[in-house]
Parts: C-alpha cells; structure tokens; sequence
C-alpha cells in the first residue's frame, strides 16, 4: 500500500503578538520517524496542533500526499490516514480492549466505503452499516472484515491475553499500548504521537521504542513529541529543533545534536552531552 507524506508549508499561528509558530516547514515521510524537540514555549505543542487540525494555522497550509487538508477537522483528517494518539489515553473507559480497537478500525473504513460512493468528507462519516457490509460482499472493502485487522493488531502487539479486559481496568503502561494498538486499526499512513512515553517506566519505553520501530518499518510514518529526549533521539530518523517558535535546525538525529544553537538551547535548561544524556526540555 502506498501511503502519503505529511506536509507542512510555511506554517504561522499568532495569539495576540506572539508568534508561536513562525514559518515552519516541515516534511514527514512514511516509513520514518520524525521528532519535534525544543525547549519549553518553543511552540511543539502548537505545531503538532496545526498537524492534528485542532488548531487551524494564520498562514501557510498542511499537505497529506497531494490533498491540502488544512481546514479539514481533526476526524476528518484521521480517516484519510493522518491518525493522532493523545497524552491522556483517549480510550473507552468501559468497552474491552478488543471493542476499543474495532472502533478505530472502523473509523477509518467508513471514509474509504464514502469514497469509493463518492461522499462528501462529511457524509462520509454518515454511512450505513449495511452499504459498508455489501462493500464487503463484492469484496471492495480494503482489506476483509475488520475484526480480523483487530486480530492481527491484538496479535502482533502481545495484547490477544487481554482483548476481553474492560479498557478503564489497565495500567498506564497497558493502557497506551491500547490506544496505539486502536490507532494502528485506523491504518494510518502517518501516525501523530503526543507525549507517548509519558508515564512509562523506562522498561516500557525501552519496550514502545522498539514497537514505533517496527511500525515505521511497516512504512508508517511516524511524527513524535516527547520530553524524553533520549527516547527521541533515539528512535528517529530526522529531527526538528524548535526555538521561539522556529526551526532553527533539522536533520538526522547526529546533526541536530551537534547544531551550536540546539546544544546552547539545551545546555542552558539541562546537559546534552554528544553520548546522549537526557535534558529536561524536549
Ligand atoms: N492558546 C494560547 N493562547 C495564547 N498563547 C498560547 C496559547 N497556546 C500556546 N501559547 C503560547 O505559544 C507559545 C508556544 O507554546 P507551545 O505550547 O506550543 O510550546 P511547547 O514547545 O509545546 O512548550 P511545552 O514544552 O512547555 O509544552 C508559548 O509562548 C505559549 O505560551
């Protein structure tokens, strides 16, 4: 399956007077990791917003493949592949795992059924059960039933021993590989990741960095933002250092780490020694 890059072009939100996100051009390919660091008030938060569609942009525009999906919704835009996980676990606290992931795969198989009827992105979202099921019959559907995507999620993330749990009973740890294994269902093209490594211990973050891995090399393109910045610059093909809003560097994880401007950044807030010491700000 040929999956889309993630564009952003010259990107500015202002509140008031400030700038909090000033120019940003930003490419995120499939089938690599792309991470966001920068320093508190660096503006991440507000870029990966301008990704999400929870924030729409002054200027500039967000691409995936060639469609400009800039003023498309957040759900919109997930159903066309650009999937978001949250900081807090956005789960349904009393379905079971495995009902939690049947509804992320359907989410995104109710857009592609729209498409191929020639929906508006809106309606869409709107069709029947039964058209999906027909889809299905004439083999349209894009990749057979979904409880059996389920399964292969279920399976290739060691959760099939606990698909039969209510979702709200889980550990932190449990409960994000949860939302990222709902989010996989979706099969996005890129998946967008907000603090994923938060509130894991390092077993488990040891654990997530292999697994966003493996999902890269899946070729899902991966956007990630985390204050751990061990875990970013360890797991990512490129990243984006970010300073009062701008790029001020971008490249491989080696590059960015030896820019003058990122290690003087971090050097003030917490020691990025080049062995790759941890700092507080991402
Ligand atoms: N809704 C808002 N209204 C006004 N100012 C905002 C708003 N959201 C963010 N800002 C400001 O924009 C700037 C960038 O904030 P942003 O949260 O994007 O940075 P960040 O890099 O994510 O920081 P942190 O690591 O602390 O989360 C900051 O100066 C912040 O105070």
């Amino acid at each position: 399956m040929s999956r889309h890059v993630l564009q952003a072009v010259g990107l500015v939100r202002r509140y008031g007077g400030l700038t909090a996100v000033d120019h940003v051009d930003l490419v995120a390919p499939p089938g690599m990791i792309t991470g966001l660091i920068g320093p508190n008030g660096a503006g991440k938060s507000t870029l990966f917003s301008l990704l999400t569609g929870v924030e729409q942009p002054d200027e500039g525009k967000v691409v995936l493949g060639s469609t400009d999906i800039t003023r498309m919704r957040p759900d919109i835009r997930s159903r066309r592949g650009l999937v978001q996980t949250f900081q807090v676990p956005s789960l349904f606290p009393t379905l079971t795992v495995a009902d939690n992931l049947l509804v992320g795969a359907e989410n995104r198989r109710r857009d592609y059924a729209g498409g191929l009827l020639g929906l508006s992105a809106q309606g869409r979202g709107r069709v029947s059960h039964s058209i999906e099921r027909g889809l299905e019959r004439l083999g349209l559907a894009p990749k057979g039933p979904v409880t059996q995507i389920v399964e292969e999620v279920l399976d290739s993330l060691g959760l099939s021993d606990v698909r039969d749990t209510i979702a709200g009973t889980l550990p932190t740890g449990a409960l994000r590989l949860v939302e990222f294994a709902r989010a996989l269902c979706a099969r996005p093209d890129i998946l967008l990741l907000d603090e994923p490594a938060s509130g894991l211990d390092s077993e488990e973050t040891a654990k997530l960095s292999q697994l966003l891995r493996r999902t890269a090399a899946g070729g899902v393109g991966i956007v990630i933002v985390d204050h751990d910045v061990d875990l970013v610059f360890s797991v990512v093909d490129q990243v984006y250092a970010m300073v009062g809003g701008r790029v001020v560097a971008s490249g491989d994880p080696q590059t960015v780490r030896n820019d003058p401007t990122v290690r003087s950044v971090y050097l003030a807030q917490a020691p990025l020694a080049a062995a790759g010491q941890s700092g507080e700000a991402r």
